[in-house]
């Protein structure tokens, strides 16, 4: 026996035999969800066949009609799903079917909690495949003729689902592949044809190839003929009115491999200078790896209803990564590759199209708070990447945008840019925010004060990706955002001719104390002054108008780079009875070291570091000891 025929027993990756485990197990109540897997693998094997085969005729052999075939064999105990579609060879087989290709997987699965439902939710995250036949099966035989090869070349590959699987050589007449599964004691009702033809209806109705089931006789025996089960149109190519939101739901389901339903859809037939069909789909949850931006992403790209290709990335721009769907072109032609489409106008066309669309049925979904507020929590901070990414559009992304806020005083981000311009007062002319490490900072810090007692809402930000978002986003209905701890507070009209009076005065009277500040600081800061936005706190720091704020240099820091030595203006607030106190010491030395803690302290609440902690405790201890000895 020569070493390709030879049966041979490997192991599994690590990550499957620990998915296989949890797929089992956290899907046991939605076991017959692995159908709709297996005869989607065999549809997406149909569609590569047909697409490969435009360039290379001969691999349909005469073969043309590409179908998914539900055969039983209730003495056997066994269910199979065959196809005729591309297949694989014994590599592909190996790779495909023995480890999992995505990135990140290891660290996906470590963060399992072992708990059945909340990991049933997880493996949603994931996708479910192939795998799934283990729900219901003991072993899985997968017989497959990779299209092209000769019937000798075909490989069996075998499994209990145990940590092992074998594979060795047959003869395969048919070109394909038969996933058998030997089912498990408990679930043999899914040999009765009645069942498959049910869930066929409900899961596979409309997928663009037939399922068929073997015809019964009059006495409701299995004939040789197969019948087709399922309406087989593309459901996307039928109009709109037709379809049910149920159906909407499980094509989803189809293309997606996901176990959840989609969050909403939309879906167009355009017809004029292009001429393409698109049916889009926001899913309710992110996937394990969305952060990863070289995962497979984009949608599944039809030519006049032919397969062409999964993860047609250039209809949608990167920030968009967590949509999903079709896209079926009249005006691409058939034998269109990757290289094609990234310089065609009429792919320029349709991103540009998707986009608008895709971001419109954002829009759509914000009336429903509830469902937005969920769509936001999972993929918000992708499309916030969009202000960088896509000028064009950025008035749409900002109207997107959900934000925390004094005027919810909680940390959900619900709060759009529109509804906070509603809610400016009569003379405010700019969007206030502040951002922080996070929210508990934010909230509390002394920078609000001011706008708390004048009732002006600040918005809160505390995503990492904030800074660099506001750096593209200048103003939202032109009105600037202005940040509330940088730069000379300007409340403009909302301050009173009496508020300007009693300020300036007070400079007038600090004059002397801030020219000691200044002193006892030195190089430490760039300026001192009187400030304008505390009620409660004796002080605070704050940056030049133009420059980063602590909190993006900090995040420089961390991500290991340069980062301009950041000195801070240190406003005082004269009336705050510790300001007072200060500025009655006379001895200087201890007029120092009361000014150190305050300053450090300010430092403190604006980005939780200090360059010397130890320094600041050993002065706040020896105040201490000084006030206990008192
Ligand atoms: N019937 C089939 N014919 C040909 N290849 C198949 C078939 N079933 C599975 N495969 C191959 O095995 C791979 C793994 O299948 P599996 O269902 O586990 O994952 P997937 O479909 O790639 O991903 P996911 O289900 O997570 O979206 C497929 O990508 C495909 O290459």
């Amino acid at each position: 026996m020569s070493a390709a025929t030879a049966r041979e027993t490997r192991r599994f990756e690590t990550e499957v035999k620990q998915l296989l485990h949890l797929m089992v197990h956290s899907l046991y109540s939605n076991k017959e969800i692995f159908l709709r897997e297996l005869i989607s693998n065999a549809a997406d094997a149909a569609d590569k066949l047909r697409f490969n085969a435009l360039s290379n005729p001969e691999l349909l052999a005469g073969d043309n009609d590409v179908r998914v075939r539900l055969i039983v064999d209730k003495e056997a105990g066994t269910l199979t799903i065959s196809d005729n579609g591309i297949g694989m060879t014994r590599d592909e087989a190996i790779a495909n079917l023995g480890t999992i290709a995505k990135s990140g997987t290891a660290e996906f699965l470590s963060k399992l909690s072992g708990d059945q439902k909340k990991d049933a939710q997880l493996i949603g995250q994931f996708g479910v495949g192939f795998y799934s036949g283990f729900i219901v099966a003991d072993r899985i035989t997968v017989r497959s003729r990779a299209a092209g090869t000769k019937p000798q070349e075909a490989i069996q590959w075998e499994s209990a689902g145990d940590g092992e699987f074998t594979i060795e050589s047959i003869n395969k007449e048919e070109r394909g592949t038969d996933v058998v599964l030997h089912l498990k004691e408990g679930e043999k009702a899914f040999l009765e044809p009645w069942r498959l033809r049910s869930l066929v209806h409900k899961y596979s109705e409309h997928i663009a190839i037939p399922v068929q089931l073997p015809k019964e006789d009059d006495e409701g025996k299995a004939t040789d003929e197969f019948e087709t089960a399922n309406k087989a149109t593309a459901l996307w190519t039928r109009p709109k009115s037709e379809i049910s939101d149920e159906e909407y739901k499980e094509f989803y389901k189809h293309i997606a491999h996901d176990f959840d339903e989609p969050l909403t859809w939309a879906h167009n037939r355009v017809e004029g200078k292009h001429e393409y069909t698109s049916l889009f789909y926001i899913p309710k949850r992110a996937p394990f790896d969305l952060w990863n931006r070289d995962r497979p992403r984009g949608v599944k790209l039809y030519v006049k209803r032919v397969f062409i290709m999964d993860d047609a990335e250039q209809f949608l721009p990167v920030y968009l990564r967590f949509a999903r769907g079709v896209i079926d072109s009249n005006d691409l032609p058939l034998n269109v590759s990757r290289e094609i489409l990234q310089d065609s106008s009429v792919t320029d066309a349709l991103r540009k199209q998707s986009v608008k669309r895709i971001l419109g049925m954002l829009d759509d979904l914000a009336k429903d708070e509830e469902k937005y507020l969920g769509f936001w929590d999972e993929f918000g901070q992708v499309l916030k990447e969009g202000l960088g990414e896509d000028f064009a559009n950025r008035e749409a992304i900002a109207k997107l945008l959900r934000f925390a806020s004094t005027h919810n005083d909680d940390a959900k981000q619900s709060v759009s840019l529109g509804a906070y311009v509603e809610r400016m007062k009569t003379n405010q002319t700019a969007i206030y925010y502040l951002s922080a490490e996070n929210y508990s900072s934010a909230k509390h810090s002394p920078h609000l004060e001011v706008f708390r007692k004048k009732g002006i809402e600040v918005l809160l930000l505390t995503d990492r990706i904030d800074e660099w978002m506001l750096s593209y986003l200048n103003d939202f209905d032109g009105k600037p955002l202005v940040s509330v701890t940088r730069g000379e507070l300007d409340l403009g009209a909302l301050e009173t001719e009496t508020d300007k009076a009693i300020q300036k005065e007070l400079e007038q009277q600090s004059a002397g104390l801030v020219e000691r500040i200044k002193n006892a600081l030195g190089e430490r800061v760039k300026e001192v002054r009187i400030t304008h936005r505390l009620t409660d706190s004796p002080a605070c720091v704050v940056g030049e108008k133009h420059e980063m704020g602590a909190h993006m240099l900090k995040l420089m820091k961390q991500t290991g780079q340069d980062v301009p030595e950041f000195k801070p203006i240190f406003e005082i607030n004269p009336e705050h009875a510790l300001i007072k106190r200060l500025d009655a010491e006379q001895d200087e030395a201890r007029f120092g070291e009361l000014t150190d803690v305050l300053f450090d302290q300010a430092r403190l609440a604006e980005s939780g570091q200090l360059e010397s902690a130890g320094s600041y405790v050993a002065k706040m201890n020896k105040l201490l000891l000084e006030l206990l000895a008192k």
